[in-house]
C-alpha cells in the first residue's frame, strides 16, 4: 500500500469532503475501495490529537476518516495512546494499517402591512452568484419572524439572515455560495428529533460548525380586534401545534388544526388574508412584523420548551481544545452482530459520554455513496444510526473511538465537531 503524509491531506481533504460527503466501505478485502494508508511516524506528529492549525486539522480528519485494519488480540483490552496503537474490546487497532477511504419590523393598519415582508427564497432564485457583503449571510427557512431566523441571530449577531421557502433551498444557498451558513432545527424537548432535516444532513454534503438550544416561547396570535370566540381555525408549524395542543384545548377553542410551513408565515399568511376566523401559533417578533395582536402568550405545554438548531457550513470548523465541544456521526452497519454494543462501547471505554443516540429505520431509502473515484452508489440499511458525543475531533480519544467504529460498521459519517451550546435554561 502506498504511504502518505499529512501533507497529502491537507493537500487533499478538502476536496475529497467537498466531492464525497459519503464514505464506501466494501467488504474488508482488497475489492474495497480504498488505497491510502497513513505511516505510524506521520501519526507520532499528533501525540495528543491535533494541533490548532487547519492543516492539522485536515490531517487529522483524514486519520480519523480512516479505516482501521484489526489484527486479533483477543486477551488484550488494554488502552494505549502513547505507542498509536489501542486495544479495545479485543480488537487491536494500529495507525500502521489505517486506509484512508474517502470520506468523504412592521406594524399592518387593517390588514395592510406597512412593508411588504422579505421574499423568501425560492429554487428558481438559485443561481451561482454570491453577493459581496462583510457580514455572514445565514439562509433559513421560512420568513422574518420564524424562530430559525431569531437562532440565526443568536449565533452570528451581526449577520445577514436570508429567509428560504425550503430547507432545502437553504442547504442549496449554502452550496451555491448565496449563503455561508444554513440554520437547521434537529430536535425538540417535547417531540424529539426532527427526522426530515436529518435527512437533508445526509443527502447534502454541508458540515455541521454549531448548535444553538433556544427556549421556544409560542403565542396564539390573530388579527387586531378579533376574539378567541371567533376562532374556528389555529394554523402553524406541526412542531408548533403539538407543542401547544393542551394549552389550545385549555384555552376553550372550538378551532380545527391545520400545519403549515413555518410559524412566522402562518402569521404573515393570516395578515395578508385578513383572515379574521384564523388563528396562528408564532413568536411575539411575528406578531410585531405582521401587525398580529397577541391573544394569548407562552402557550407551549412545557415551559421548558427548547428546541436544538445546528448551523451548517461548506467547510468544517477546527475544533479548539479550550471549551467543550460535541461530534455529531451518523453510521449503519449491513452484517455482524452486536454492532451497536460494540460502538458504544468504543465510546464508552474512553469515557466519552453521549448527548444523543438514536435508530432510525431506513429499509425504503436508500443511501447515495459516493467511492474514491467519485462513483455513485445506492445502498440499502435497514437502521441509521445517529450519535453525538462530548469530545472534539481534535481528541485522540476521539479519533480512535472512530477509528474503532469505523471497524464495526459499513457506514460512517461525520457530520462536524463543533462547540457545545451551554447556555442554561
Ligand atoms: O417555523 C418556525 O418558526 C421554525 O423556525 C421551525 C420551528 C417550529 C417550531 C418550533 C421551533 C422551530
Amino acid at each position: 500500500m502506498q504511504t502518505l503524509s499529512p501533507a497529502y491531506y491537507t493537500n487533499n481533504l478538502n476536496s475529497l469532503m467537498r466531492t464525497s460527503p459519503y464514505k464506501f466501505t466494501g467488504p474488508r478485502s482488497s475489492a474495497r475501495l480504498s488505497v491510502h494508508c497513513i505511516s505510524p511516524s506521520d501519526a507520532a506528529q499528533f501525540p495528543d490529537g491535533i494541533g490548532y492549525s487547519r492543516a492539522d486539522w485536515q490531517s487529522s480528519c483524514a486519520i480519523l476518516s480512516s479505516k482501521v485494519v484489526s489484527s486479533e488480540q483477543p486477551n488484550d483490552k488494554s488502552y494505549s495512546s502513547a505507542d498509536h496503537v489501542t486495544s479495545v474490546n479485543g480488537h487491536k487497532t494500529s495507525v500502521e494499517n489505517i486506509n484512508l477511504i474517502q470520506i468523504n419590523a412592521a406594524n399592518s393598519h387593517n390588514g395592510q402591512l406597512a412593508f411588504p415582508p422579505q421574499k423568501p427564497l425560492s429554487i428558481t432564485d438559485l443561481s451561482p452568484a454570491p453577493m459581496h457583503s462583510s457580514e455572514l449571510r445565514v439562509a433559513y427557512q421560512g420568513v422574518p419572524g420564524a424562530y430559525s431566523e431569531a437562532t440565526a441571530v443568536k449565533a452570528y449577531p451581526n449577520c445577514e439572515t436570508i429567509p428560504c421557502d425550503q430547507f432545502e433551498v437553504a442547504f442549496q444557498a449554502v452550496e451555491l455560495w448565496i449563503a455561508d451558513r444554513a440554520v437547521l432545527p434537529v430536535e425538540n424537548s417535547l417531540g424529539g428529533s426532527i427526522h426530515r432535516n436529518y435527512d437533508l444532513l445526509l443527502s447534502h454534503r454541508l458540515h455541521i460548525v454549531g448548535e444553538v438550544q433556544l427556549p421556544v416561547h409560542h403565542c396564539l396570535l390573530a388579527l387586531p380586534g378579533v376574539r378567541k370566540e371567533y376562532i374556528t381555525r389555529v394554523i402553524s408549524h406541526p412542531q408548533a401545534l403539538a407543542q401547544c395542543e393542551h394549552t389550545l384545548t385549555k384555552l376553550g377553542l372550538q378551532a380545527s388544526r391545520e400545519a403549515v410551513d413555518n410559524t412566522a408565515g402562518a402569521a404573515e399568511y393570516i395578515a395578508t388574508n385578513n383572515m379574521r376566523d384564523t388563528a396562528a401559533i408564532a413568536s411575539a417578533r411575528a406578531a410585531e412584523l405582521y401587525g398580529m395582536q397577541i391573544l394569548a402568550d407562552g402557550i407551549q405545554d412545557d415551559s421548558s420548551n427548547v428546541t436544538r438548531f445546528v448551523m451548517l457550513a461548506r467547510e468544517p470548523i477546527i475544533p479548539r481544545k479550550d471549551r467543550p465541544f460535541k461530534t455529531s456521526i451518523v453510521f449503519a452497519n449491513d452484517k455482524g452482530t452486536n454492532v451497536l454494543f460494540k460502538v458504544l462501547s468504543a465510546f464508552a471505554f474512553r469515557n466519552i459520554s453521549l448527548t444523543k443516540i438514536e435508530s432510525r429505520p431506513h429499509r425504503n431509502s436508500p443511501i447515495k455513496l459516493v467511492d474514491d473515484a467519485n462513483f455513485g452508489t445506492t445502498k440499502h440499511f435497514d437502521y441509521m444510526f445517529y450519535v453525538d458525543f462530548k469530545a472534539s475531533m481534535a481528541e485522540l480519544r476521539a479519533q480512535n473511538a472512530l477509528a474503532e467504529v469505523q471497524e464495526f460498521t459499513s457506514f460512517l459519517r461525520v457530520f462536524g465537531s463543533y462547540p457545545m451550546d451551554m447556555t442554561p435554561w
